[in-house]
């Protein structure tokens, strides 16, 4: 029986066809090539204390529907002057609901380093992501050979951008390190089952290189989540559902941002 990520996979395989039947692999090239210089995500990554990435996040497999987001540029901005030190723009439309126009007003509302969010499965989504000003693309381990993996991040990485590579086991961890990877995610959601395990980060982590950013993805509630990752090594949180679903989004931002950057947060060397 296939998995969820299968099934996600599935779709946007037929997604990305579509849309390379319109705009061709040479065009989105050229696209890429006129598009505003990428950030500096490591510099923004590697700050004093512990970073926020907050995610642009309208729905999920597993929660469905999360919060309407009518205009992510409004939401992009409030992340922004709350703290956050990168901006994730999911661009996946069958299950996230997202889409490359919110990645296109994401990039255009702040001045941070923006992360194209989706499952990338071949380099017309790389050359893509430029082109609609993305300065991160997140690889998933688990969705790619290792051929396949290496050439991807190659590939980001000559476009000027920084390549999120998301682990969810040690094997998963030691292919990334293998491939070249210097900024790590570890998803404690399995995107096969679906589940949460925030002891996955701290199972993993450790075991990185400490020249590797470290980024603790999902499930974090509140700032005290973000301690017990600071505390276990992570660089960054990535936030989706925990901002999402608050009033305030900005203020609930803020809240995270203030925890890892005080001076009391846990930092691993550097
Ligand atoms: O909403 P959460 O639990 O804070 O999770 C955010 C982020 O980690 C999650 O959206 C995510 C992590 N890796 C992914 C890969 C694809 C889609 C989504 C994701």
């Amino acid at each position: 029986m296939g998995t969820v990520l299968d099934s996600i996979i599935d779709g946007v395989r037929e997604d990305v066809a579509a849309r390379e039947a319109v705009i061709d692999l040479t065009a989105v090239k050229k696209a890429a090539r006129s598009a505003p210089e990428p950030r500096d995500a490591l510099k923004a990554l590697r700050g004093a204390g512990v970073g926020v990435i907050a995610e642009v996040k309208r729905a999920s497999p597993s929660k469905g529907p999360l919060a309407e987001i009518p205009d992510p540029a409004v939401l992009a901005r409030m992340y922004e002057e709350g703290g956050a030190r990168v901006i994730s723009c999911l661009t996946e439309e069958r299950r996230f609901n997202g889409s490359l126009a919110d990645l296109d007003a994401v990039r255009r509302a702040v001045d941070i380093p923006v992360l194209r969010k989706d499952f990338v499965v071949g380099p017309y989504q790389i050359h893509e992501a430029r082109a609609h000003g993305a300065d991160l693309v997140l690889l998933i381990v688990a969705a790619l050979e290792q051929d396949a993996l290496v050439s991807l991040l190659d590939r980001t990485e000559s476009l000027g951008m920084t390549a999120l590579v998301e682990v969810h086991t040690e094997e998963e961890a030691d292919r990334a390190l293998e491939a070249g990877a210097t900024v790590i995610g570890v998803n404690a959601r399995n995107l096969k089952t679906l589940e949460v395990d925030r002891d996955v980060f701290s199972r993993i982590a450790p075991g990185l290189p400490s020249g590797v950013v470290k980024i603790a993805e999902s499930g974090v509630r509140d700032a005290s989540d973000l301690l017990a990752y600071a505390s276990v090594g992570a660089d960054a949180v990535l936030v989706g559902e925990g901002l999402v679903t608050k009033g305030d989004p900005r203020a609930a931002c803020n809240a995270l941002a203030t925890a890892g950057s005080h001076p009391s947060c846990p930092q691993g060397p550097r």
